[in-house]
């Protein structure tokens, strides 16, 4: 059994829709879906304001590369088009952690290394796991104690169906 958290986000188009439909294309995974927030993107600030959300995915026959595979094809899905490092997309998938599993291979990074950084994963995932803890940085409670909040809003009018 591998247990995975996915960080969704979308800031192009119809971006609750594309949320939903990755959620619905993990359907038969899903252990926990979060609430989807509002945030202001990083990274490439002059960008719209991104729908980010986590969900927590296991199975009996899906392992690391798999977990990638599934997210790639559920951004080609919703039309993603890799233009520049960090713009605007109609979904991305990160995969955040694996349970067990650590990598430092270029194409799968575990647990991706942006994690101890991102609010935008960071909050979402104390949602649903908040006594999750993240490999080599400690319980994300205490990883986000540091970070700042800002920017980053609930929006309790959009509800991820699973
Ligand atoms: N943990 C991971 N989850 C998803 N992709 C990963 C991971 N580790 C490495 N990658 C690789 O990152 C590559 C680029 O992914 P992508 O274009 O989505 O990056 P990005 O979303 O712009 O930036 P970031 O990865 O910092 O969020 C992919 O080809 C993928 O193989
Ligand atoms: N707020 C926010 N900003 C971003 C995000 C994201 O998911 N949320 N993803 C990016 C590329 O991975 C770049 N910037």
């Amino acid at each position: 059994m591998t247990r995975a958290v996915l960080s969704l986000g979308s800031n192009l188009g119809d971006r609750f829709g594309f949320l939903q439909g990755a959620v619905t294309g993990l359907k038969e995974y899903l252990r926990a879906v979060s609430p989807v927030y509002e945030t202001a993107a990083w990274g490439v600030e002059d960008q719209p304001d991104f729908l980010n959300a986590i969900v927590v995915v296991d199975a009996d026959d899906v392992d690391e590369w798999g977990w990638l595979r599934l997210g790639q094809r559920l951004e080609n899905e919703a039309g993603r088009v890799r233009t520049k490092h960090w713009g605007p997309r109609t979904l991305d998938v990160d995969v955040v952690t694996v349970d067990g599993v650590t990598s430092e291979h270029p194409e799968l990074s575990l647990p991706h290394p942006g994690t101890p950084e991102r609010a935008t994963v960071l909050i979402p995932w104390l949602d649903v796991e908040p006594d999750a803890v993240l490999p080599g940085h400690g319980p994300i409670a205490a990883v986000m104690s540091g970070l700042s909040a800002e920017g980053v809003r609930r929006r309790d009018d959009l509800r991820l169906e699973w």
